[in-house]
């Protein structure tokens, strides 16, 4: 069967970067998505803005929804202290076999977990199976009708603590109105948003950066 853009994806990497060298990973993504293929990485722009959120932050545990192939996580764990790894779910089963390659070729598949199946099924399982106790740092890139009911799922769970930053992409393209409502007039968070562009393109899109506050 035909090749899906993930596996090309992988394959630009293996031809165009460098293995165990992080940075050559993430331009080899970003020339494909911008030459090649378009491709829902979060992309330079977004990933700057990521990148100054989690060195801000330096946190010990980490929880990404939507791995995709991997190239967000690759800019997380390369910022991450020495033994601190990242947890990133992805519900997709052939790009998580492409993102397992990617994070391979970069040399962080010790600093990464990556589990595959639903945020829904996955997030009340994280105390038991991963012996979290709270969350310093959550980067939301999957479903975006799911950014909200997760929300009130991980404060239903107790995976929050004063001072938990939650970083959502899309919130404007695709979009994701009800989770915004909710982070901004709610009085249990500090939300900041953070304009951008849609990646590789110019369409407006931006990153909502949101504190719990207890
Ligand atoms: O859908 C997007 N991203 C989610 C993929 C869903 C994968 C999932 C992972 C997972 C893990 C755990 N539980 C459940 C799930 S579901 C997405 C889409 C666009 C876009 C923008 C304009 C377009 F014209 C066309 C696409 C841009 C983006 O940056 C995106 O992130
Ligand atoms: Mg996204």
């Amino acid at each position: 069967t035909r090749s899906t853009r993930p596996q090309r994806m992988l394959k630009a990497v293996q031809k165009n970067g460098t293995k165990g060298n992080p940075e050559s990973v993430i331009s080899a993504i970003d020339y494909f998505c911008k030459h090649s293929e378009w491709a829902m990485n979060v992309g330079d722009e977004k990933g700057s803005i990521l990148d100054s959120v989690v060195t801000e932050v330096n946190p010990s545990t980490v929880l990404e929804l939507g791995t995709y192939c991997g190239y967000s996580t690759v800019r997380i764990a390369r910022l991450l202290s020495p033994g601190t790894k990242l947890i990133t779910l992805e519900f997709n089963p052939v790009n998580a076999a492409v993102a397992r390659q990617i994070i391979a070729y970069a040399g962080l598949q010790d600093k990464v977990i990556l589990v595959e199946g639903s945020s829904g099924d996955l997030i009340p399982q994280m105390k038991e199976r991963f012996g979290i106790m709270t969350f310093d740092f959550i980067f939301l890139d999957h479903w975006k009708d799911r950014y909200l009911p997760d929300i009130k799922l991980f404060e239903e769970c107790g995976l929050l603590r004063k001072g938990s930053v939650l970083l959502a992409d899309n919130v404007i393209c695709p979009g994701t109105p009800e989770y915004l409502e909710y982070v901004r007039n709610s009085p249990r968070y500090e939300s900041k948003y953070y304009p951008a562009h849609l990646e590789y393109t110019k369409v407006e899109d931006g990153l909502e950066k949101s504190v719990f506050l207890g």
